[in-house]
């Protein structure tokens, strides 16, 4: 580079940083306005997560940015990321508390990592909140006194004794709840066990989601709902979502959701192990989509196995579930050894058949990801 050249250059940075320098203190100016939102919702009970606001934000600032000669997918992408802040600085004002006058929650499991975040968001909201944990049953039956509701959240392979054996005396009143990735067995469980209100939760998100806006709750219904209606009020103004499901619907739907997918990524990390794999080399020739996917497969192993042992290990059924898997992985094989490029793209065009209007709509948001993992590198 010429000096001439390196003057221009420098100039125009400057001018550059001048105006993400005006951006910065636009976001602080934004930030501030949404902690005024965020107060005025918290006085309200309105939820954390506004759609409908959204979605015609979205659109009016898309086609400002066409009048202006702008890529509309960038002032989309911006707005994105600066509402993902949002949901969590309204999120630090706290959360309308709906029922005011419960009593005390107790969280069985308070110390797990899902057990903390439930710990949190409902002491934002204003209840009182105990914990209990594996080495304090005796101080629980003084707790349970005052309980206006039990949540369980503990590891699936003693969720279903504990409730038996330590959750059979609860006040009539207080609601039992648990938040175990299986449903029907733990709702059986808890529906024995207590005559009161039952309600069986599956958070569909892990504990380090931040904020719960547009996450999803699952729900399947035990016994007098009424009296745990304001639950679900409360998750939603969190932000989430609430999906309601038969206990067995959702079981099955599991078995491939969790248990099949959380195997097969278990196997891929297995087989890269054995293979003895160079992780650092695979990095540097590997394109945005097997970043991703190795990130996803890594992601596994960064956890704790026994989560993952007792997903995989939770329900009967998975072992059908994956057992169907290893046989279609078969004779996919058995397609290649027998060298039948037809057959396999017949198979191919049959699946994409199935995948219908999912296909391109998984093509455009994952498009969007793998270049959230571009834009992600450095050198
Ligand atoms: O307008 C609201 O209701 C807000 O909470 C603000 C805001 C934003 O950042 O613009 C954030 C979250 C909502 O989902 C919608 C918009």
């Amino acid at each position: 580079m010429n000096e001439k050249t390196t003057g221009e250059l420098e100039n125009l940075r400057d001018l550059i940083d001048g105006v993400d320098q005006q951006l910065l203190h636009l976001f602080r100016k934004r930030l501030d306005l949404v902690a005024q939102v965020g107060a005025v919702k918290h006085a309200a009970g309105v939820p954390i997560y506004a759609p409908q606001r959204e979605a015609a934000m979205l659109a009016k600032r898309r086609q400002e940015a066409v009048n202006m000669n702008i890529s509309p997918q960038l002032i989309e992408d911006v707005l994105r990321r600066l509402m993902r802040e949002s949901y969590l600085n309204e999120k630090d004002v706290g959360f309308k508390q709906v029922k005011t006058d419960l009593g005390d929650i107790v969280i069985v499991g308070g110390q797990g990592q899902l057990g903390q975040l439930f710990t949190q968001m409902l002491t934002l909201s204003g209840y009182q909140v105990k914990i209990v944990d594996k080495d304090d049953w005796q101080i629980a039956p003084s707790l349970f006194k005052n309980a206006g509701m039990v949540l369980v959240t503990i590891p699936i392979n003693v969720t279903c004794e504990v409730i038996r054996t330590q959750l059979n005396q609860l006040p009539q009143t207080c609601i039992l709840a648990d938040l175990t990735s299986i449903k029907e067995k733990p709702l059986l469980a808890m529906l024995e066990a207590h005559k009161g209100p039952v309600v069986g939760l599956h958070p569909m998100f892990g504990p380090d989601v931040g904020s719960l806006a547009k996450q999803v709750v699952v729900v399947c219904h035990g016994r007098d709902s009424h009296r745990y209606e304001w639950l679900l009020e409360q998750i939603k103004i969190w932000g989430a979502r609430i999906v309601e499901a038969k206990a067995q619907k959702h079981d099955n739907a599991m078995q491939l959701v969790q248990a099949m997918r959380h195997f097969s990524t278990f196997v891929y990390g297995l087989n890269l192990c054995k293979e003895q794999a160079d992780l650092d080399n695979l990095l540097q020739f590997s394109s945005p989509i097997y970043r991703l996917e190795l990130a996803m497969v890594g992601r596994l192993f960064a956890q704790d196995p026994n989560l993952y042992a007792d997903i995989i290990f939770a329900q009967e059924g998975s072992l059908n579930a994956i057992s169907d898997y290893i046989d279609n992985y078969q004779s996919a094989l058995s397609l290649l050894k027998a060298g039948d490029r037809q057959a396999f793209i017949e198979q191919f065009s049959q699946v994409s058949e199935w995948f219908g209007d999912f296909a391109p709509q998984f093509q455009s948001e994952s498009r969007a990801m793998l270049q959230s993992v571009n834009d992600m590198k450095h050198d």
